[in-house]
């Protein structure tokens, strides 16, 4: 049996630091394991211009531990008056890494999102002439769509022709939840990838309905049924390089989740290593841990993997259940069964 494992140290492709206390209580969770990330940029007001990707950039180094060398991969809030200019002078300085796309009332903070795709045409041309990705949350926002079904519509309805009408724009579908986003990613080529987070390769929808409803395991995508699940973590201990880890690691206050209109947002920086390796050894694939972790994920955005490792060990993780914040306390992601490997 396998007693411990070194890996290159992981990145996380899909992270929310948030702002002020929230970011200094939240960030040190994951520069403890993890040297680089992919910074959501949904922050209210939303980080739209390169000058105010840089502000955020400086303010998370500033809240950094002190001796880490983690490093923000910064992204920018597309709107429909993103400045195409704008686009790709922070991505020459090496600033920002990546657009976001939030479709307008998809999830958390994203009024300022995308309506009309026409008017964001021009940036993604830009995009895809200079190979910048865009990261997209992939759910329509039609009320007469049925929440389970809003990522895959959105694959069809809006993902799909995007793609078509720009030709080479660079795509990751993010925190993927259903099959139908597997099956689409791997007819695609190397121009499309997509995230997985920790908490949809555990939980499904049962564990957030059957038999009292639980608000910490509610985010958005919702999960899916069972199937779904299965289909996530095949791709994800695959090994293929189009599949990377992207934790979306959300935090909310406790008092911001746990009210009769509770936030969307599983937070798992704390504990996501140890959930990795539990599920990568549950499907025999803890061999292919680092390509998900480590290395797919760099070689999509250009970049080269880390050069210092991270080791894991068999051995109980010790963690608190709940993350202290100037704002309340945050809950950390209950994975429902006993962790085995701890990062040293
Ligand atoms: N995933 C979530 O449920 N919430 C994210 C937004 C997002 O990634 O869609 C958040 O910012 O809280
Ligand atoms: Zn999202
Ligand atoms: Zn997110």
């Amino acid at each position: 049996m396998t007693r411990t494992l070194t890996i290159r140290r992981p990145d996380d492709w899909h992270l929310h630091l948030r702002d002020g206390a929230m970011l200094r209580a939240v960030l040190p969770e994951t520069a403890r394991h993890f040297a680089r990330a992919i910074i959501m940029p949904n922050l209210v007001p939303p980080v739209v211009t390169g000058a105010q990707a840089k502000a955020y950039r400086d303010r998370i180094i500033a809240a950094l531990p002190e001796g880490s060398d983690f490093t923000p991969l910064m992204t920018l809030y597309l709107t429909e008056d993103t400045d195409p200019d704008d686009v790709a002078a922070a991505q020459a300085e090496g600033l920002v890494h990546a657009v976001k796309l939030y479709p307008a009332g998809a999830t958390t903070n994203s009024a300022s999102g995308v309506s009309n795709f026409d008017r964001v045409r021009p940036v993604l041309e830009r995009m895809a002439e200079t190979g910048l990705p865009l990261c997209v949350h992939g759910e329509v926002t039609d009320p007469d769509i049925d929440i389970f079904d809003r990522e895959a519509v959105f694959i069809d309805r809006v993902l799909d022709p995007i793609r078509r009408a720009t030709p080479g724009l660079r795509v990751v579908m993010e925190h993927i939840t259903t099959s139908d986003a597997v099956a689409y990613a791997r007819t695609q080529g190397d121009d499309l990838a997509a995230t997985i987070t920790t908490h949809h390769l555990v939980i499904n929808r049962n564990h957030i309905l059957a038999g009292g409803i639980r608000p910490h395991y509610y985010c958005l995508p919702v999960a899916k049924r069972e199937t779904h699940r299965l289909a996530l973590r095949e791709a994800a201990t695959s090994g293929e390089p189009r599949f990377f880890l992207g934790t979306d690691s959300a935090p909310h206050t406790d008092a911001g989740k746990l009210q009769p209109c509770g936030c969307a947002g599983c937070f798992t920086a704390t504990n996501t290593m140890s959930v990795l390796a539990r599920v990568f050894e549950e499907d025999g694939a803890l061999d292919r841990l680092e390509a998900f972790t480590s290395r797919n994920g760099p070689a999509f955005y250009r970049l080269p993997v880390n050069e210092t490792t991270l080791t894991l060990v068999k051995s109980t993780p010790d963690y608190p259940d709940q993350i202290d914040t100037d704002d309340g306390p945050v809950t950390v992601f209950d994975p429902g069964t006993p962790l085995t490997w701890s990062v040293t």
